[in-house]
């Protein structure tokens, strides 16, 4: 969705843009608190491809780390990379002191096993938070402080609600999407924070996604189909946070641009919106940056 809405919107907008400056602004206190321990946290990225969105992605996450003060490691590997080769450089980065966490940037090109390569990350190093260990342990240790990396877009998305309050006590909250990034963590990391929050996931094999929709009092889309989540499929007052992305081609330019999942005029609908851009994607980017200044800080027993 873009920012813009057919006139009427009430919605409370969820500014992730604004978020994440305040999260970052914070982080750059405690990354300049660790170097005068004499530890540089360091974020390592594995680039595997030239498509362009990724290398996009990726040079936004150095940007991020400059910002903050966060040392950068970059790895790129051509589309033609073998399994074998991409495994030899997470092995590289598992080994290097100076890369305190890292991740690999998906989707990787197709033929590569994406399984073997985010099990090949050591988990004290996994920034995505998507290591079978990690995931675990966020189904496991439900009652403890955060000792683990969570997965960053779930991260951002709650991070989001809890600024602003959105009420999630025995809320019905429904997910649009069962990626690996966003759909299939996001209700463990829900009902973790929010146990009295009933999650549903919906997908490409639900039957009445409509149905589940006009139930909902807190919708997650992140199905990469445009408009999946239409004005007339939202509780008014509903929370509607948009985390899907599509190229499409602009009409009026001919040129590709990036869209979201939900409808323009849900906004009119909605008591809390969170666009896209705008929304959930600046948050993912803080939360990594997040990910990696937290296990720096328990390398060194702070938290
Ligand atoms: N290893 C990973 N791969 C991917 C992840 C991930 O979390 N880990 N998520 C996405 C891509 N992604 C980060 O990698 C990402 C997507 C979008 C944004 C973002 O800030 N988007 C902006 C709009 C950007 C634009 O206009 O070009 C926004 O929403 O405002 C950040 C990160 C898939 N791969």
């Amino acid at each position: 969705m873009s920012a813009a809405t057919t006139g009427t919107s009430r919605a409370v907008v969820l500014d992730g843009r604004a978020a994440a400056a305040a999260v970052k602004a914070d982080l750059k206190e405690r990354v300049s608190a660790l170097r005068e321990r004499g530890v540089v946290p360091g974020l390592g990225t594995v680039l595997v491809g030239d498509d362009p969105g990724s290398a996009s992605y990726v040079g936004g996450k150095h940007r991020d780390c400059a910002e903050v003060g966060i040392a950068s490691i970059r790895v790129e590997l051509p589309a033609t990379a073998t399994q074998a080769e991409i495994l030899a450089e997470i092995e590289r980065l598992n080994a290097d002191d100076a890369c305190t966490g890292f991740i690999v940037q998906l989707p990787l090109p197709a033929g590569v096993d994406t399984n073997a390569v985010l099990e090949a990350i050591d988990p004290a190093k996994d920034a995505d938070g998507l290591h079978p260990t990690n995931l675990g342990r966020l189904v496991l240790r439900v009652k403890e402080p955060i000792t683990s990396p969570l997965p960053c877009t779930p991260r951002g998305v709650i991070d989001l609600l809890l600024r602003h309050d959105v009420p999630l006590d025995g809320a019905d909250v429904v997910v649009v999407g069962r990626g690996v990034t966003v759909g299939r963590p996001i209700g463990l990391l829900m009902t973790r924070r929010f146990p009295n929050a009933t999650v549903t996931l919906c997908h490409t094999g639900t039957r009445d996604l409509a149905a589940h929709l006009r139930r909902a009092d807190v919708i997650v889309a992140a199905a990469g189909v445009p408009g999946i989540v239409r004005a007339e499929d939202v509780k008014p007052g509903a929370a509607v946070l948009d985390v899907g992305v599509s190229r499409v081609e602009d009409p009026e330019t001919g040129k590709a641009r990036l869209t979201g999942d939900v409808a323009l005029d849900v906004a009119d609908v909605a008591g809390f919106m969170a666009p896209n851009p705008g929304g959930v994607g600046p948050m993912t980017r803080a939360l990594l940056l997040t990910n990696v200044v937290e296990s720096a800080e328990r390398a060194v027993g702070i938290g």
